[in-house]
């Protein structure tokens, strides 16, 4: 499946009536198998942006369209930078969710709940509650709750931000081997320029005021073992090309506050 989006602009009106032109223009796609970063200072839309392609918001122009669904209608896995797991029920409950949604069978939700779980490293904690987890453990469920529908395409706004550096690093490791085993076309979004081209297959650069596509970037390095000694100056390289990208309104955004 491949995802395109064509032209698309928002524009929002805010409190004093003001038209604040959020997205101008925006036109990518997301190939099978795909995983696109979007990064960008503050305010560049790309929250926006990835609300628009999951459908949850919809745009003042343009399109967003799936191809290669056999007219099914496509599904879609989304984690938050707070992910908003059901405070009453158990990790288990949690994950299976959008499964019971879609009328799975109760012998598919439990083989899918526990693949997923495990997946995510959280055998063990299958009758815990949220309330019991640490932050990372929450994030884990919430993944392992949006890989469980086994979507077409998998959302995460900042997933890992709330998380402290350390738990973030393991994250983000954690998240290229579970990409490696389920080949999820993904948009991920950030302002970590670092977690983009650790990550990314592609980063698609915003700049602000309005956001539109600055650059996008192929990151030509192996997906995985990117923080070996052997590639340090590519990474490097790759990051500084980033930054110069966003760093004029990285500093504006800043002093805005
Ligand atoms: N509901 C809204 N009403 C008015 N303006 C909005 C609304 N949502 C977003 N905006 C404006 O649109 C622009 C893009 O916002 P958005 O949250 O998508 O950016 P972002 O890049 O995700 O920012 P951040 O990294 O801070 O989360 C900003 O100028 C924001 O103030």
């Amino acid at each position: 499946m491949r995802i395109v989006v064509e032209n698309v602009d928002k524009t929002f009106v805010d409190s004093k009536k003001r038209e604040v032109t959020a997205l101008q223009n925006i036109n990518f796609s997301i190939e099978k198998e795909e995983f696109v970063v979007l990064v960008g200072p503050s305010g560049c839309g790309k929250s926006t942006l990835l609300n628009i392609v999951g459908g949850l918001m919809s745009p003042t122009n343009g399109t967003v369209y799936f191809e290669g669904t056999n007219g099914k209608k496509p599904s879609l896995g989304i984690v938050f930078q707070e992910i908003a797991l059901f405070p009453w029920r158990s990790v288990y409950e949690n994950v299976i969710f959008g499964l019971e949604e879609s009328g799975a069978s109760k012998q598919e939700q439990q083989e899918k709940g526990k693949h997923y779980i495990e997946m995510v490293g959280l055998s063990g904690f299958e009758s815990a509650y949220p309330k019991q987890l640490s932050g990372g453990m929450r994030q884990r469920a919430g993944i392992a709750r949006a890989l469980a529908i086994e979507p077409d395409l998998l959302l995460m706004d900042e997933p890992f931000s709330a998380l402290d550096a350390q738990t973030r690093t393991i994250m983000q490791e954690e998240l290229l081997t579970i990409w490696n085993r389920t080949k999820l076309s993904t948009l991920y979004v950030t302002h970590n320029i670092q977690e983009a081209v650790y990550l990314a297959d592609r980063v698609i650069v915003l700049s602000r005021h309005p956001g539109q596509i600055k650059s996008i970037i192929q990151i030509d390095m192996p997906k995985i073992g990117r923080d070996q000694e052997q590639y340090r100056a590519q990474f490097e390289q790759y990051v500084d090309q980033i930054w110069q990208l966003i760093r004029h309104d990285a500093q504006e955004a800043s002093r805005e506050g």
